[in-house]
Formats: C-alpha cells, structure tokens, sequence
C-alpha cells in the first residue's frame, strides 16, 4: 500500500521540459496518468475539465502556467513582459470563476512581476518562477496547519463525513478537510470516514475513497442521499468540508451538495467544519450572494457515466457545481491562521491580519 500523502504530487513544474507536470484527475482511481502541458491552451482545457481542480491546485496550476506563458514571451523590455503576462493571466482567469484561488494566485504572480520592474527580461522570469514555487510550497504548509488545528477539534475513534474531494491531489499536500485525518493517522485516531459519492462528477468516489483508501485510512463510500441515513444512526460526530471560496461573512461556496450537508448535520446537531487557506477567503465578497456558481454542461449529469443516455434526449438540465452554505450552518472556519468561529465577520478579519503574504 502507497500513502498518497507521501509520494502523490498533483501538480509540479518540470522547468527543464518547459512544461506542467498534471495527475490526471478525471481517470483516477482506474489510472494514474501524469500529464505533460506546455501550451497554455492545454493548462486552461486542464482546469477547465477537471484535469487538475480543487482550488489549492487550481491556484498552483494558475501560477506555473502563466509563468511557462511568461517565459515563452519572446519580449525584450519589462513593458511588452507585461503585455504578454497579462493577456496570458487573463487566459487562465477565464478557465473556471468560482474558487478564487485561481485570481488569488494570478494575483499574487502579477504582483511579482510588478516587484521586479527594474530587473531584466530574463531575471524577471526567474522571479516568476521563484514566486510559484513559493505558492506551491506555501500551501504545503499551510496544509499541515490546518491540518493541525483541525485535529484539535476531533477525539479519536470519531465517525466523519465529508463531501466531494478536499485532500491531498486537490493541494500541494495533505489537503484541507483531510489534513486532520491524514495527521490523526499518524497519531493513532483511528477515525472512520464516510465519503459521499458527490454527484454530478464523483469526487468522492473517485478521488477522495481512492486516497483515504490508499493510506490506509477506514473509509465507507455512501451515496449522496445516504448522508442522513449515517447521521441519524449515529455514525458521523464531525463533518469536515473543503471550500472554493469564503465570503466576509463566512458564507462559504463549495461542491454542489455541499449546503444540504450542513443543513443535514445541523439537524441532527452535528459540528459542521469547513477548512480552507487564507488564499480561499476573499474579504471582498461580503456575503455568499456575490460568489459566481460555475454552471457546467448537461453531459456531466444525462450521459457522462452511462453507455446510453439516463435522461430524455434534449431534456432541460441545471448543473451548477457549487453552493453556498450560509454561516449560520457552520460550527466553525479553520484556517492556516487558527480557528474562527462566529460571528465569522469579525474572526476572519481578525485572523487575515496574521496571513504573512
Ligand atoms: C481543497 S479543495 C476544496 C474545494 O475546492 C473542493 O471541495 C471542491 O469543491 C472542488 O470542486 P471541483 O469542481 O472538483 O474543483
């Protein structure tokens, strides 16, 4: 058995070969199948289809691709540098809008370039290079804390829920949501874990038993709508979840299903986490009303898993992948930073001031 946790890289930057080196998430569990991305129209089909997601990734594949689009620029001055910077930062900015991981790390590259107006063509993509290094080693970190302060909010021998993938190929490393059970694995927690299904595109089938299978961590895979079936017998005391984006008032966006979850474990008073990086909040959304939901084809829920058709051709479809479960459903927000707990607004300002970058 190979814990993921050690040895799975999701995405990493192969400098020599000028490319983006991507674990194929879409045919996991039946394939481990690296990519190998030079063209930025590749890294935005890879956001786009899910190659690479969850928003951690998402952000780190963001900052190696506009770095690999700087450095193919053929510019000789700082301000065509920025030309083409740009146009690419754009590119990618339009692959996927809902976890602003992605815009926080194009960001966060820009800002960079900026801080090296002075240098050469050459050492600014050096720098741009160093900076998504940073971010991808950055996140590894800020993993393990969360990881760290989530665990001091569980007991051993604990049954938890979560819901679509929040783990280590969705990061740098170790994850978010299941950062606690990969640190408490460690520790003798023995926690059992229920993985829902995740409907339309099966994150947690997929990718989320597969990796807490592989380390060897007891994991149960339930259907969506078994969620409350679990609880009610008593088996979930902790629902942990990832997030794509944290509004100012600790609405948080995550995968479609998500706020039923909370709703389900508010009914039968069960702790609802949701754990995510600072580069996840965005202050400037006030409230979970001014996230963008990504709407996503039909395919992804008439035919995708079917050799024919589950639904009547040209039948009316919605598929957006992502809700928002409202702050009043959320026992508490861990973050790199610490814990926060409500009233949200206050505790997140409070703890984004700790944020070193
Ligand atoms: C640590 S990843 C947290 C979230 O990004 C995750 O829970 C999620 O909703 C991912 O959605 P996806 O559409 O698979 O990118």
């Amino acid at each position: 058995m190979t814990n993921p946790v050690a040895v799975i890289q999701s995405v990493r930057l192969d400098d020599e070969k000028d490319a983006l080196i991507l674990l194929d998430q879409t045919v996991l569990p039946n394939r481990k199948e690296y990519l190998e991305l030079k063209e930025l129209k590749d890294i935005w089909d890879a956001i786009y289809h899910l190659k690479v997601r969850g928003a951690p990734a998402i952000g780190i594949a963001a900052a190696y691709g506009v770095y690999l689009g700087t450095k193919q620029s053929v510019a000789s001055t700082y301000e065509e540098l920025l030309e083409d910077f740009k146009k690419a930062k754009e590119y990618l900015a339009s692959s996927r809008p809902t976890a602003v991981n992605l815009f926080w790390a194009l960001n966060r590259m820009e800002g960079r370039l900026h801080q090296e107006a002075d240098k050469s063509v050459t050492e600014i993509k050096t720098a741009l290079k160093e900076e998504a290094e940073l971010i991808r080693a950055e996140d590894e970190k800020v993993c393990e804390a969360i990881g760290e302060y989530a665990l001091s909010l569980l007991k051993p021998g604990m049954g938890l829920l979560t819901h679509c993938n929040a783990g280590t190929i969705a990061t740098a490393k170790y994850g978010t949501a299941l950062a606690p059970i990969y640190l408490g694995q460690v520790q003798g927690y023995d926690f059992t874990v229920f993985a829902d299904e995740t409907r339309p595109l099966l994150q947690g089938a997929r990718l989320t038993a597969w990796e807490l299978k592989e380390a060897g961590v007891d994991v149960t895979l339930i259907c969506d709508n078994m969620a409350s079936i679990v609880m009610k017998e008593g088996k979930v005391q902790a629902v942990l979840v990832g997030c794509d984006r944290v509004a100012a008032n600790g609405d948080a966006a995550n995968k479609i299903g998500t706020s039923g979850v909370a709703i389900l474990a508010k009914h039968y008073n069960i702790p609802f986490y949701v754990c995510a990086p600072f580069s996840t909040v965005d202050l400037d959304c006030h409230t979970g009303a001014d996230i963008h939901i990504e709407l996503r084809p039909s395919e992804e829920i008439t035919t995708k898993w079917y050799s024919e058709s589950m639904a009547p051709e040209g039948v009316k479809t919605y598929n957006p992948a992502f809700d928002v479960t409202d702050h009043e459903l959320i026992t508490a927000i861990v973050t790199e930073n610490g814990i926060a707990y409500p009233p949200f607004s206050d505790s997140l300002a409070r703890l984004s001031k700790a944020t070193k970058k």
